[in-house]
């Protein structure tokens, strides 16, 4: 399962994209977009529980859009392919396991925007997340303008989009774009990983279901996600895994969530 541009591994229970693009930083043309579309639906047939993102090589997670595919676009085709592009993005948000970036260097515009869509990121030291459209005469289009926004605030997005300053991975967490403290680059796809299995070892549907209120819940009401996570608890309180999970506890053993029926999917 593997494209040029994207290399597409599994390791058990937990699966790798690559960006494979190290000559241009790797860069996102329509190539990679495409790529990451059919490794996503490839994977949503497998039991695969999490998977890691991250980019060839120690310098660059993702130098954004491909400058060579942007030069030239007219107006309705660029409308057209950040369209296709957004989807794909967004697609990566709404995963039904955990996308983890492992931000092994730059991640520039689009890079930026594909690791702000991931469930979490792990980053290198030497990441650094910037957004340099404006100075190109261009604009965030893979969603960076919202989720920036509403990731850290609109005085630090606007900030970062209007100066094209980047930040470093320590600023990144020190504003929660990250939920642990940046780690060597030569470690951090080791450290996505193991994030990777910690995720993986727990119930598979409740995570699903977690993820689901997570993400549905977003786009409503703080009422209507309320009644989307007590109907979301209910199916899961009341499955096989749920009991398989008290069971091993009180039983003072690991659970076999493994052994479970898939049930009622959450
Ligand atoms: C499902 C279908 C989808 C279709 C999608 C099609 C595209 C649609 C576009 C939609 C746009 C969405 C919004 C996003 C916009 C962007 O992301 S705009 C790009 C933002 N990124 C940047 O501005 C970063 C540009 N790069 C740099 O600043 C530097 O290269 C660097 C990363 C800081 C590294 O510098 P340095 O180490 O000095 O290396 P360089 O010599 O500059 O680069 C080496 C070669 O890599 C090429 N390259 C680098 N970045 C890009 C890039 N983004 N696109 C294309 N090529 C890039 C660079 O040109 C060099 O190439 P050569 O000169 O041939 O060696």
């Amino acid at each position: 399962m593997s494209d040029d541009v994207l290399v597409v591994e599994r390791q058990g229970p937990v699966a790798q994209l690559r960006i494979n693009r190290p000559r241009q930083h790797n860069a996102l043309n329509a190539d990679v977009l495409s790529a990451v579309d059919r490794a996503l639906d490839e994977l949503a047939a497998t039991e695969v529980r999490a998977i890691v993102l991250t980019g060839t090589g120690e310098r660059a997670f993702s130098a954004g859009a491909d400058l060579h595919e942007l030069a030239g676009l007219g107006a309705d085709r660029a409308h057209d392919v950040l369209g296709r592009g957004q989807a794909v993005v967004a697609r990566i948000e709404r995963s039904p396991v955990p996308v983890i970036a492992a931000v092994n260097g730059l991640a520039l515009g689009g890079g930026f925007e594909i690791a702000l869509a991931c469930t979490f990121a792990v980053l290198a030291e030497t990441a650094e997340l910037g957004l340099p459209e404006t100075g190109l005469g261009l604009m965030p289009g893979y969603g960076g303008t919202q989720r920036l926004a509403r990731r850290v605030g609109a005085p630090v997005a606007a900030y970062t989009m209007l100066t094209g300053e980047r930040m470093s991975a320590e600023r990144a967490y020190g504003l929660g774009l990250t939920p642990v403290p940046p780690v060597p680059v030569g470690g951090v796809v080791d450290a996505a990983h193991d994030l990777a299995l910690r995720v993986a070892a727990r119930g598979p549907r409740a995570v699903r279901a977690s993820l689901e209120a997570l993400h549905r819940g977003a786009d409503g009401s703080l009422e209507s996600g309320l009644a989307l996570e007590s109907a979301l608890a209910g199916v899961v309180t009341g499955g096989e895994e749920a009991a398989e999970g008290i069971a091993a506890f009180l039983g003072k053993r690991t659970p076999a969530f493994d052994a479970t029926r898939g049930g009622e999917q959450a």
